[in-house]
């Protein structure tokens, strides 16, 4: 099944948990917290609240790079980047039963992440996004597909979503390129009835 993760972000009028909220009532079931200029404490306190909102739904919830405080809450997983704990450190320090994501922009990036024992890909960014700052280069469906291609050339097997100012207008080009999945925000929150545009961006995915 092609995957949707919802990636935590903010506007003027809805919060991080808010955000959350939305994705899960638009049929989203996993939501990584991502709040990137947040305390410990701060992300502690909305991510008990997010973790209660996907128990409710029976949705997965990760974590954006804090490691220690995916152990403390026993959330499903944790997401990181090339800035953050490397994904073998947080795996000795987890243990097999969390999901480990990692960050790739390039092959180099996916055989380092297949060597140390990550369970998914994001993959981006796929075009250019305001969500994150320092975007790595863009990628584009012909960068999925070239990315793809060496994937299989090595018989590496791991799941790869896309990331990085994706829409619904997307979905198609995406999933023919050959990914596993996506994930998402911004083209959510900004939607006028984003509950909706989550709903559609899930059928579309399905179809
Ligand atoms: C699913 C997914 N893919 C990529 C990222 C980016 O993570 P990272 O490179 O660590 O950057 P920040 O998100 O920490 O700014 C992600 N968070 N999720
Ligand atoms: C590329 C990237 N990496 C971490 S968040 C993000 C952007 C995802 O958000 P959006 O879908 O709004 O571009
Ligand atoms: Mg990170």
């Amino acid at each position: 099944m092609f995957q949707v993760q919802f990636i935590t972000h903010f506007t003027d009028t809805i919060g991080y948990a808010e955000s959350a909220r939305i994705a899960l009532e638009g049929g989203c079931r996993w939501i990584q917290l991502r709040m990137k200029d947040a305390s410990d404490e701060e992300v502690e306190t909305v991510a008990r609240q997010v973790q209660a909102m996907c128990h409710d739904f029976g949705a997965y919830f990760v974590l954006d790079d804090r490691v220690e405080l995916v152990k403390r809450l026993h959330a499903d997983g944790v997401h990181l980047g090339k800035l953050d704990m490397p994904v073998d450190e947080a795996r000795a320090y987890l243990g097999p039963e969390f999901i480990i994501g990692g960050t790739a922009n390039t092959f180099d990036d996916i055989q380092r992440l297949h060597r140390a024992g990550a369970d998914y890909i994001g993959c981006g960014p796929f075009r250019y996004t305001t969500t994150k700052k320092n975007l790595a280069p863009i990628l584009g469906l012909e960068g999925y597909r070239r990315l793809l291609s060496q994937m299989e050339e090595h018989e590496i097997n791991l799941p790869i979503v896309g990331i990085g100012g994706i829409g619904a207008d997307n979905i198609a080009d995406l999933k023919a390129t050959g990914l596993n999945g996506i994930a998402l925000s911004g083209s959510i929150l900004r939607a006028s009835d984003p509950v909706e545009e989550m709903k559609r961006i899930i059928e579309l995915t399905q179809k």
